[in-house]
């Protein structure tokens, strides 16, 4: 059976005509399902959460952006008779990059209809202090994660997405940010053993998947299915250098630049001088200038062509 969490909210409201869509050939092919909609930012982790309470085998589709999949992760209690799927319908998509589902959502409904692999997908996991979040693409602190905050809130950003414009709400914030933004002094930690220092972090991010951000792919060798956690981290570059260097980003060749460092390790423990943005998935976490980063040793099965 399969169980549908749909954000209708997703990029300013294009998730309701994607699901019309879907829900269409769900019933001319006489597919049986169930639809459950999201109310409330953190209500697809409730929903989640309650369909993996159950013990018979469950085909769970998210159908939004990757925030909405993160909150599902959030929820999902990972057992072997649950498996995810995805129809992407956000404005950013990098999960459906990375793992090359169609951006058209009869095409990604076929690849869940006619799946014939389980991918054991990993989960990332944040934690500091009290706050525990599990991720599925990246989780970072600083830059990237002001630019996520700021544009939780942007009016812009609607506006912006109702006319299929959404990725250009996030270069201005990126703009305004890289303006403001104070680099700081930073040490990162992995598997416990090698430390290192860095003075001027623009941002750190740790990824399961090569692609965020809307994109840019910080960390080309990273894999979703190895439990290691890929790093990249931006530091002591002039802000205008920055601005030639994040196009680079797109094809991952700005890890050939200075002040461009790729790493990998299990357990990343970061420390900041002082609080930064942090996010999971894109969706905010609020300030922090400690965090703790590992992958969860139980993994999802994933749908996959
Ligand atoms: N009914 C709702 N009303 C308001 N917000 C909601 C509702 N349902 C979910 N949300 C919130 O919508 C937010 C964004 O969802 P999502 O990430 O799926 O779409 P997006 O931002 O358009 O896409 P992307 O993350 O790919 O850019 C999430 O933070 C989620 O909590």
């Amino acid at each position: 059976m399969y169980h549908f969490i749909i954000n209708l909210k997703a990029r300013s409201g294009r998730g309701k005509q994607i699901w019309f869509l879907v829900e269409k050939t769900l019933k001319e092919k006489g597919i049986p399902y169930c639809s459950y909609f999201t109310k409330y930012p953190s209500h697809a982790s409730e929903l989640a959460k309650q369909l993996s309470l159950h013990t018979e085998p469950r085909n769970i589709i998210a159908v939004g952006g990757d925030g909405t999949v993160n909150e599902v992760i959030n929820g999902l209690i990972p057992n072997d008779n649950i498996t995810l799927g995805y129809i992407p319908a956000g404005s950013s998509n990098d999960l459906a990059r990375s793992l090359s589902i169609s951006p058209l959502p009869l095409n990604a409904l076929e690849t869940i209809l006619n799946s014939k692999n389980i991918l054991l997908h990993d989960i990332g996991k944040l934690e500091c202090n009290e706050l525990k979040r599990n991720f599925m693409v990246s989780c970072g602190i600083g830059f990237d994660a002001a630019i996520c905050h700021e544009a939780m809130t942007s009016k812009i950003k609607k506006v912006f997405n109702k006319l299929k414009l959404g990725k250009l709400t996030y270069v201005g914030i990126a703009l305004k940010q890289l303006l403001f933004y104070q680099p700081q002094y930073g040490t990162i930690t992995l598997d416990n053993m090698k430390k290192f220092e860095f003075s001027n972090i623009l941002f750190i991010s740790i990824q399961n998947h090569k692609y965020e951000g809307g994109g840019f792919m910080f960390c080309p060798d990273a894999k979703a299915v190895d439990q290691i956690l890929d790093v990249c981290i931006i530091e002591n570059i002039p802000k205008l250098k920055i601005l030639s260097l994040l196009p680079s980003a797109f094809k991952g060749n700005h890890i050939k630049h200075r002040g461009v460092h790729v790493m990998k390790g299990r357990q990343i423990e970061i420390q900041m001088e002082k609080p930064l943005a942090v996010h999971v998935d894109g969706e905010p976490c609020g300030m922090q200038n400690s965090i703790n980063i590992s992958c969860n040793p139980k993994k999802i099965q994933f749908l996959t062509n």
